[in-house]
């Protein structure tokens, strides 16, 4: 089935001079305003130009509608066993983010946690006819490698240390992906403390690289496994809700030669996702066979199934309205109507689970050799009685055909011969009707009837009873036969196909990978719980221990009240008294000093216009969100709790690599090893450094 991309443009409010544009909501097109004045010069190009769009979603339309407009089908055609894909496209700061992820207000959620609230309650609504499986992975795709954002142990190592997610294709072309975890989740709030989780490493990873959101593409993953209760049948479908980085030109991110390096990365992959793009366009226009390029970059590899395979894809295409990106603007605008023309060849995912189809064959063929048994029964007795008969030698040509039949009902249960098992309906009535005939015939003068016609009577009932008893027997009996041999010629088949079928891909990575996550986390908590030293020297047991602490909460947010403290039922006595610890310790009260303090404090106390700056210091950009004007405390409050939540956790990972290194270089003086003395000596002194360093941050 052909499925043609939906693209919706989705314009962001400003506050600044805007570009001047017109909606016609009936034809869906968005005209844009082309006489601007760029350096003093007036444009003089034609006045306006014209995009079309599935729909075009005007600044005042809410996350709510956007998400039941753009989300909510392809979340069902998901949930109807088809792949979907949604991925937010524009400049940095156009409203990607805000669409797919949400702003920090829950009010503004995206598009994920809306799904992920809406794909549990659909979920259960089809409880009866459907199991459904659900499980979540995020990976981050920068500078052309690809990271997992839901691997915990990054939440205490930095991205130098982290594996990258590596990338298999198998004979069919299939893309397996390893290093990437998976994560079964059964309810809207687990999956949504995952997001939450990944986005929070993806923020503490951008630091040390100086990196920001706008360079790196996310892919958030819904994998769903279904299977039909009353036809086992299963399917594996998936979800990818995409938030792309950046599309503007490279010479206006005007950076030195490593960010350049960076940008140049982004708008490679951006610009072979354009080329793939102009490729499958090609290919539909001259419908000739081309090579796609969907090998250039990860981001193509990862998206091939979305771009012209087997997925049902919705683009967003955030528009900036501000006059200053007007050339980005167009040039996004004109990359969507690109898009837009494309069609993907979609299909449902089902098929047929092998086990349960032997199981059901077997269960099927076993019912029919019961029924068999059954009939074989019936006639045998007919044919003993015969064979009373046919012991009076003058029965001789009878004793002959009871044995041919005989050996025909042997026939039956010889599977090496099954070709002859096809039996001669019209020859075997005949002779089966005789035999009823002389039975019947002997019988007479047993049965008590009082008269001649009476008896004949009686008799020909009989006879047409028998007569047609047997004639459904030997019909059922010539089916069954069939239908047997055609069960036993198709199970050898299914179960040459079930061994020679390549490991069920999407279901068994799945098992695999959470075989994997549980067996680490096993690993980790024996090793905590146990008191045992921890064995990897790469990582400090302390830092393990407190990761676990942190993960056994269930990626639980962590939780302040409204004076700043850390809620103690969100934590498990442990962690509390290491809390004290690190208090004692003056790691925790560190948060109480230097810089972040001040901006803080200043924070309160300014007037509103103030406390709005520091929300655009924050966000990098100027103050566009109208709504939050009205929405100050919920702002402040999490302005809060994003540093000092943010500060704890490095705090921790900071002492742990401390100690760390100080222990290794007591280490290295007792096996009398200079060389590594003053390598963990210069380290740890480069700890400490950065512990200062850090404090400046805030
Ligand atoms: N439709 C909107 N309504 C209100 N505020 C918005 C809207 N779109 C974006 N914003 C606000 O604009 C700012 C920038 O948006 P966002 O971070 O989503 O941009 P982005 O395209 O993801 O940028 P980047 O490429 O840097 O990740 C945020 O503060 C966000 O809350």
């Amino acid at each position: 089935m052909k499925s043609q991309l939906q693209v919706y443009a989705r314009l962001k409010p400003t506050d600044n001079a805007s570009i001047a544009y017109e909606i016609d909501k009936s034809s869906k097109r968005l005209t844009i305003g082309q006489k601007y004045i760029k350096g003093g010069f007036i444009n003089n190009m034609k006045e306006t130009m014209d995009f079309n769009f599935t729909d075009i979603l005007d600044i005042n339309v809410t996350q709510e509608q956007v998400f039941q407009q753009v989300a909510v089908p392809v979340v069902l055609n998901c949930l109807d066993g088809y792949n979907g894909t949604i991925f937010a496209y524009g400049q940095t700061g156009s409203g990607k983010t805000y669409t797919i992820n949400g702003s920090d207000s829950w009010a503004y959620r995206g598009i994920i946690p809306r799904v992920m609230t809406y794909i549990f309650d659909q979920i259960d609504e089809r409880k009866n006819d459907y199991e459904f499986t659900v499980y979540a992975s995020y990976m981050e795709i920068y500078n052309e490698k690809a990271y997992d954002l839901l691997n915990e142990d990054h939440l205490v190592s930095p991205i130098e240390q982290w594996n990258k997610v590596e990338f298999k294709r198998d004979n069919l072309g299939n893309i397996h992906l390893s290093n990437i975890s998976l994560h079964e989740i059964d309810d809207a709030k687990p999956g949504i403390d995952l997001l939450m989780m990944g986005n929070y490493i993806r923020k503490q990873a951008a630091t040390p690289m100086n990196q920001c959101s706008s360079r790196s593409h996310c892919i958030f993953t819904l994998t769903f496994e279904a299977r039909q209760i009353e036809t086992n049948t299963c399917f594996v479908s998936k979800l990818n809700l995409v938030d792309l980085a950046g599309s503007e030109r490279v010479s206006k991110t005007n950076h030195d030669g490593t960010l350049l390096n960076e940008a140049k990365n982004i708008n490679l992959s951006l610009s072979y996702l354009e080329q793939v793009i102009v490729a499958l366009n090609e290919k539909k226009k001259t419908g000739q066979r081309q090579h796609i390029p969907y090998r250039h970059s990860i981001l193509t590899t990862i998206l091939k199934d979305s771009l012209g395979g087997n997925c049902k894809t919705v683009m967003i295409a955030n528009i900036s309205t501000e006059l200053d990106n007007f050339e980005e603007t167009i040039s996004a605008l004109r990359f969507s109507q690109r898009v837009g023309q494309l069609e993907n060849e979609i299909h449902k995912n089902q098929k047929l689970d092998l086990n349960s189809m032997v199981e059901r064959l077997e269960q099927e063929k076993q019912q029919l050799l019961d029924e068999l048994q059954k009939y074989q029964k019936i006639v045998g007795d007919l044919k003993d009685s015969e064979n009373v008969k046919n012991i009076n030698p003058q029965n001789k040509n009878q004793k002959h055909s009871s044995q041919q039949y005989q050996s025909k009902q042997v026939l039956f249960n010889n599977e090496e011969s099954q070709e002859e098992i096809e039996i001669d309906e019209e020859q075997d009535l005949d002779q089966i009707l005789s035999k009823v005939d002389e039975y019947m015939q002997d019988k007479i003068d047993q049965l008590e009837v009082k008269n001649m016609v009476e008896a004949k009577l009686c008799f020909r009932a009989m006879k047409e009873y028998h007569k047609s008893t047997m004639a459904d027997y030997l019909k059922e009996l010539s089916d069954i036969s069939k239908k047997l041999q055609q069960y036993d010629a198709l199970l050898p088949q299914v179960s040459k196909k079930k061994e020679s079928t390549p490991q069920i891909k999407d279901s068994d990575i799945t098992q695999m990978a959470l075989n994997n996550f549980y067996l680490q986390k096993q690993q980790s908590s024996r090793q905590s719980l146990n008191g045992q030293p921890y064995q990897d020297e790469n990582v400090d047991p302390e830092t393990v221990q407190i990761g676990i602490q942190f993960t056994n909460q269930q990626h639980q947010p962590v939780v302040f009240n409204s004076h700043q403290q850390y809620i103690p039922s969100q934590m498990p006595q442990a962690t509390l008294e290491k809390n004290q610890q690190l208090s004692q310790d003056g790691y925790i009260q560190k948060q109480g000093i230097g810089n972040r303090k001040k901006k803080q404090q200043s924070f309160e106390q300014q007037n509103q216009s103030q406390q709005q700056q520091v929300l655009q210091s924050q966000n990098q950009q100027p103050y566009q969100d109208k709504n939050y004007a009205s929405n100050e405390e919920l702002e402040i409050n999490l302005y809060k709790q994003q540093h000092q939540n943010s500060l704890y956790r490095k705090q921790i990972s900071q002492h742990a690599l401390k100690n760390k290194n100080e222990n290794m270089q007591i280490y290295a003086q007792q096996n009398n090893n200079v060389h590594q003395q003053n390598h963990y000596q210069q380290a740890a002194r480069q700890d400490n450094y950065k512990n200062i360093d850090y404090e400046d941050d805030y």
